[in-house]
């Protein structure tokens, strides 16, 4: 599962030295017929921070600690903003490619989320089965993991076997209920993540860990800070 035992956890003088920066990136389409955007400026380092919706519009988002739609009923992020390491985005656009020629999409509940609001959420449900302990750090915390479910053409979600952040059995990747169709929505996500370089978790069919994730160290940064302004109209 997903708690972090057994990593080394980062020291709080080096995370507060990290700076990371997110670059814009500019995209253009791919001449017709081919629907994966194009990179006109690859990220330098798997480690830089993206912007993901600045570089694939075509995922949608729905970042749910930046509403009060979630577990703690209240808004924990300032903007409504999906961050991930390049190493992470990349691949993301690589699935969301492969699903596209279904007629099928990526939607993103949760991306970068900086170590506070770790800290926050375990004080509201410290369970490591379904809030990584932030004594350790989430993957989340990273930079290097993604909450997300799959839609239809029309940007309708597929039925799943549980909501999002539903911390229960019915969100287990072992768990048998539900309908069929929520069985086999399932098996295509985790599938088509992990043949695109994610990790799933047990206990949370919408969590994937990116592999590689403990090259990335623990963020504190907040979502709205000024260095990661990205500068959308390169795209
Ligand atoms: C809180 C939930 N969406 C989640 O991301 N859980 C994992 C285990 C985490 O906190 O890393
Ligand atoms: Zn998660």
């Amino acid at each position: 599962q997903s708690s972090e035992s057994g990593s080394n956890p980062v020291p709080m003088d080096v995370k507060s030295e990290v700076k990371p920066e997110v670059k814009p990136t500019a995209i253009s389409a791919k001449p017709s017929g081919d629907p994966e955007p194009m990179l006109e400026r690859i990220p330098s380092s798997p480690a830089q921070l993206v912007d993901l919706q600045a570089i694939d519009p075509r995922i949608r988002l729905d970042i749910r600690y930046a509403t009060t739609n979630n577990f703690l009923k209240q808004k924990v992020y300032p903007v409504s903003r999906c961050l991930l390491r390049w190493a992470a985005a990349e691949k993301l656009i690589k699935a969301q490619t492969e699903l596209a020629k279904q007629g099928l999409g990526l939607k993103v509940y949760d991306c970068y989320r900086p170590l506070s609001v770790q800290k926050q959420m375990w004080q509201v449900l410290p369970d490591d089965r379904y809030v990584a302990n932030p004594a350790n750090g989430s993957r989340h915390n990273r930079a290097s993991a993604v909450d997300l479910t799959l839609v239809d053409r029309t940007g309708k979600e597929l039925e799943m076997p549980s909501g999002f952040d539903d911390f229960s059995q019915r969100s287990h990747l072992g768990y048998q209920g539900g309908s069929q169709a929520a069985q086999k929505n399932r098996r295509l996500l985790v599938d088509t993540m992990q043949r695109h370089g994610f990790l799933p978790i047990q206990t949370e069919w919408w969590h994937f860990d990116v592999k590689g994730w403990q090259d990335f160290p623990i963020l504190d940064i907040p979502l709205d800070a000024a260095s990661l302004t990205v500068d959308r109209s390169k795209n």
